[in-house]
């Protein structure tokens, strides 16, 4: 797992459409962070489309930041889309510990069977039914905290599962690694966690995911640090860290991605 650089290319190569159920909050971001990648975002969740658009993606990711039924009815279709032509999916759920419509929300589409999980620490326990202390999007358990209910959904639910932090750990239920790209600003700055499951999806088009999601991860945690060098604070920190993935070239990721197997 030394050469991240490899599927950032891939990615590039292929520009895959990614189709986005996300949040009123993360909508703009995340599709600026996915073009600034070398995606192509899509925003579409209502359920008269949704099914019919996910079979034309090459990924899908959902997102239950803002959730109200007509939605959850279009991120249902569109995950059952998904599944029928084959096309990977990654979902965020987005503090699913905090009330019963999140909670119903996220078993029900657990069981649709996402390729990639992808949450902060309170958000993997809680969706895996440990307890956690989660306030409201936010994380208030440590990465550490959420490692061996990590391992355990992802072999009960068939998913790659990427908990993310200050050092990230992602596993496939067997093999695992640790990612310590990043930096602290990144968690000042609403909706990069959900921008960052778009880039999920996007590295996952076509290429393994295990390896795809560790790749993508150490390449927004790498654009987080060059981000810092140039931000004077939250905001200009936004703007650097999109110009910041757009000019990251694969020996960059290469060079600069700190992945190791745990
Ligand atoms: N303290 C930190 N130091 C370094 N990197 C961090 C830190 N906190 C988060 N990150 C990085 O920020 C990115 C987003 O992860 P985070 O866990 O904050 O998502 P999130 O809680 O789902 O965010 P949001 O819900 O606001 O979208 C990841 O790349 C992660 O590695
Ligand atoms: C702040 C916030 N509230 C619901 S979704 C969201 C974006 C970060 O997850
Ligand atoms: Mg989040």
């Amino acid at each position: 797992m030394d050469d991240g650089g490899a599927y950032l290319a891939t990615m590039r190569r292929t520009a895959p459409l990614v189709q986005c159920i996300t949040n009123f909050v993360a909508m703009n971001v995340m599709a600026n962070v996915l073009l600034a990648a070398g995606a192509s975002p899509a925003m579409v969740h209502d359920p008269e489309e949704a099914a019919e658009f996910a079979a034309i993606a090459q990924a899908l990711t959902i997102n239950i930041g803002t959730p109200d039924p007509r939605w959850v009815e279009g991120m249902l279709a569109a995950a059952e889309g998904a599944a029928r032509a084959g096309v990977p999916w990654v979902l965020d759920p987005v503090a699913v510990g905090a009330t019963a419509f999140r909670r119903d929300i996220g078993a029900r589409l657990l069981a649709l069977r996402p390729g990639v999980i992808r949450g902060n620490a309170s958000e993997i326990l809680a969706l895996a039914g440990a307890a956690a202390r989660g306030k409201g999007a936010d994380s208030a358990d440590p990465v550490a905290a959420a490692e061996d209910a990590a391992r355990r959904l992802a072999q009960t639910s068939g998913a790659v599962v990427a908990v993310t932090g200050p050092v990230d750990y992602v596993t496939d239920g067997a093999r695992a690694f640790r990612i310590a790209n990043g930096h602290p600003l990144m968690p000042k700055v609403t909706a990069l966690g959900c921008s960052l499951t778009g880039v999920v999806g996007a590295f996952v088009a076509g290429q393994p995911r295990l390896e795809a999601t560790v790749a993508a991860l150490a390449c927004f945690g790498l654009a987080g640090e060059i981000a810092a060098r140039a931000a004077r604070g939250p905001a200009s920190f936004q703007t650097a860290f999109i110009d910041a993935l757009h000019a990251m070239t694969p020996d960059d990721l290469t060079l600069g991605a700190r992945v190791e197997a745990a």
